[in-house]
């Protein structure tokens, strides 16, 4: 409806341009019609009669006509190419913006390659209808009811005749009207969905290609492309034939208004003048019949790209700019969530009924299990979601009721997703700040630990980043990240787990910064590890979606409960700066059920049996199926749990993090490893295979029991 109204408004704006294209097309229209219907007057008023001065009158009037029709295609060429041009111009503008102002879910419900489809071939298909197909379409239906009518003045019984066929040959392709619309729908979403293919192919050619997946992706490419194959073809018979048919029916209506004009001519029921024009415009009826026929597959396959894209521009933004939006004021106080409950649809609950204060210039951390809610919070800060229930508010107003802009300007988020763009380092940092010096970008990149990495690069600053950053390390994208984002010199700086890509070096200088913002800026991190946390002001702890402790680090550990819990599974393992050497201390292993109640001798003794093992992300520590004869501890990183599942293929089941244990039972006997668990980032875990567990428990044999127990009472 949008697009349709977009239009009129377009043709309305251009309203002289309107006029002076339909005024062309009614003059080209009765000129082509006008030329045939002569040879009546040609034939029977000065051939026949041989009558020279009548033969030049209407040849005169011909050559003027002719000219005026020629002068009138060129002005409706003209007209119709301003007309259209701007209706594409205008369309792709709001296209373009309308996508700028979507919400998050927005980008969730769409794929890349759908959305990309709708602003490529869609887009050529409507620019084809504008251009083409409608004006054709218009000129041809004129062309064919004055056509029409001049037949009937010549001879109505012919007329009847060839209207009857005309109206066959429009019928007919109607007919397979509805199976073209299918078989274009189809084979569009077979392109969309091969274009995701071809995406998600060249963005992830690394996990692929180390994952040894192509296989997989080459029978996934093989199979989309036989799909194309096959719409292809049934869409190329479908057009074909609702082409062939009317074809067919115009060679068979020329026979007939032979046979038919010359029994009426025999009959002295018309003259030899009259069967000349009728025939002639006969000709050019059906010949603008047969374009309209020709048109129709046309105008039905821009038909959907038509519905497309106006599926799209209906789509109203979840989170919308307030019709009177306020102005965030530069000394941003408070930042609160007032007794806030959220779920990403109707029907899930991620917050339920969350309030927290974070007092100006304070330094806040979110921390808690993963899929706690932490990350749901820090977006509802930054209004990529509005809460279902309460208020996010900021200096005592609704963020509902403040301008993007100002809020932009002023709160800032770093998710783990770091995207570069595909222009120079600088452009990356400086985005829209176009005033920002050498020496401020240097300041940024230094605090971010980003600027000596920078220097070494062979053109520094202005070094080409390429497939959206995806040749340079998780690390180096997030520290740029945080550059940029000290550029924009934020009152609220919003961060989700930007650490976890780092290695302890790194994260450590990173943490020290943050410290070193604390009181310019207001800082809200959600982080798993802990050590990160205790230094913040102020600790939320999420748990299922509900914060169930606050306060500071020596608060909540005198509390001893969820954060203490947290804690203390995280602690007692010693790891070097490059995250390459763990090692577990025997206090902290016994915190395991099957280790717990040994001498602390027996528990130091066990500890030297743990190898260090390091993860990149992508990379599988165990693979579902395999038999395993390892147990694990992760000292540091997140790792994904992932299952086959009949019907959905292999989907996460679980997040483990630092302090989590997996593949006990390996130690006991060969069982196929029951689910795959692989790193999400670079991690580093201790490892302890069978044989080493054998020769523990032959001298501890209580160990053995208590995991066959605990392992029993799992199954
Ligand atoms: N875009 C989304 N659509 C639907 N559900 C989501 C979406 N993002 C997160 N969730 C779900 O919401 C819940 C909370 O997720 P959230 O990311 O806030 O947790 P978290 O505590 O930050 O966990 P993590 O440390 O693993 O990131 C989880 O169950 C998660 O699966």
């Amino acid at each position: 409806m949008q697009l349709t109204t977009m239009i009129l408004s377009q043709l309305w704006k251009h309203k002289l341009w309107t006029v002076l294209f339909l005024l062309a097309l009614v003059l080209e229209v009765a000129y082509a019609v006008a030329a045939p219907y002569s040879l009546k007057f040609i034939m029977d008023e000065a051939l026949i009669p041989r009558n020279m001065e009548v033969f030049l009158l209407i040849l005169g009037i011909l050559l003027i006509g002719g000219t005026i029709s020629v002068v009138a295609n060129l002005l409706g060429d003209y007209s119709l190419g301003i007309l259209s041009g701007n209706t594409i111009r205008t369309l792709r503008a709001k296209l373009f913006s309308h996508l700028q102002k979507q919400s998050l879910p927005f980008f969730q419900q769409y794929r890349i390659g759908d959305l990309t489809t709708r602003f490529s071939s869609d887009m050529s298909s409507i620019e084809g209808l504008v251009r083409l197909t409608s004006p054709s379409l218009l000129k041809e239906s004129f062309s064919v009811v004055l056509g029409l009518t001049a037949l009937f003045l010549l001879e109505w019984r012919l007329a009847l005749a060839l209207l009857a066929a005309s109206l066959l040959m429009m019928l007919a392709p109607k007919l397979l009207q509805k199976r073209a619309e299918a078989a274009t729908i189809a084979y569009r979403d077979a392109q969309a969905g091969f274009s995701n293919t071809v995406d998600e192919m060249i963005k992830g050619h690394r996990t692929i290609k180390g994952l040894h997946q192509q296989e997989r992706f080459t029978t996934r490419g093989g199979s989309d492309i036989k799909g194309l194959f096959t719409l292809g073809f049934r869409l190329h018979m479908t057009s074909s034939l609702m082409e062939r048919i009317p074809l067919a029916i115009m060679l068979l209506t020329n026979g007939g208004l032979i046979g038919l004009g010359g029994y009426l001519i025999f009959r002295e029921m018309m003259s030899i003048g009259d069967f000349m024009a009728f025939f002639t415009l006969s000709l050019t009826v059906a010949q603008g019949g047969a374009n309209l026929s020709y048109l129709i597959p046309d105008f039905i396959d821009s038909g959907v790209s038509f519905r497309r894209v106006g599926e799209v521009l209906e789509v109203e933004p979840t989170v919308p700019e307030a019709g009177n939006a306020k102005t965030l004021q530069q000394e941003v106080g408070t930042f609160r969530l007032n007794q806030v409950t959220f779920g990403y649809s109707d029907t899930t609950t991620q917050l339920r009924n969350v309030s927290l204060d974070i007092p100006s210039g304070s330094y806040v951390a979110f921390v808690g299990s993963s899929g706690s809610g932490k990350s749901t919070a820090l977006q509802l800060l930054a209004r990529f979601y509005d809460p279902r229930e309460g208020a996010v508010m900021a200096d005592n107003l609704d963020l509902r009721t403040i301008s993007e802009v100002s809020l932009r300007r002023y709160v800032t988020l770093v998710t783990q997703e770091t995207f570069l763009f595909n222009t120079t380092i600088r452009d990356n940092l400086v985005l829209d700040q176009s005033g920002l010096t050498d020496e401020e970008l240097r300041v940024a990149a230094e605090k971010a630990k980003i600027h000596a990495v920078i220097e070494r690069w062979p053109d520094g600053y202005d070094t080409k980043v390429h497939h959206e950053g995806g040749t340079l390390s998780g690390g180096e994208r997030q520290r740029l990240a945080i550059a940029r984002a000290l550029l924009r010199k934020p009152r609220l700086l919003l961060l989700d787990e930007v650490t976890s890509a780092l290695d302890p070096a790194t994260e450590a200088d990173i943490n020290k910064l943050l410290l070193e913002l604390r009181g310019a800026h207001t800082l809200v991190s959600v982080t798993h590890r802990l050590d990160s946390a205790a230094q913040a002001d102020l600790i939320f702890v999420f748990d299922q979606g509900v914060v169930v402790e606050s306060g500071s680090h020596p608060e909540l550990m005198e509390r001893g409960g969820v954060y203490r819990g947290l804690w203390d599974k995280q602690h007692g393992f010693r790891l070097s700066e490059d995250g390459r050497h763990a090692a577990v201390q025997g206090e902290r292993l016994s915190k395991l059920a099957f280790f717990s109640g040994l001498e602390s001798d027996a528990l130091e003794e066990i500890a030297a049996h743990f190898a260090t093992e390091t993860f990149k992300a992508g990379e599988d520590v165990v693979t579902e199926g395999e038999e395993g004869d390892k147990f694990y501890i992760i000292v540091r990183g997140r790792f994904e749990v992932r299952k086959e599942i009949e019907g959905q293929g292999e989907i996460t089941v679980a997040v483990l993090q630092d302090g989590d244990h997996f593949g006990e039972i390996a130690l006991l006997r060969d069982i196929p490893r029951t689910a795959t668990v692989r790193a999400s980032a670079s991690g580093t875990v201790l490892s302890m295979n069978r044989e080493s567990f054998l020769g523990i428990t032959a001298r501890y044999p209580q160990i053995r029991s208590v995991l066959e127990q605990s392992l029993l009472e799992r199954s």
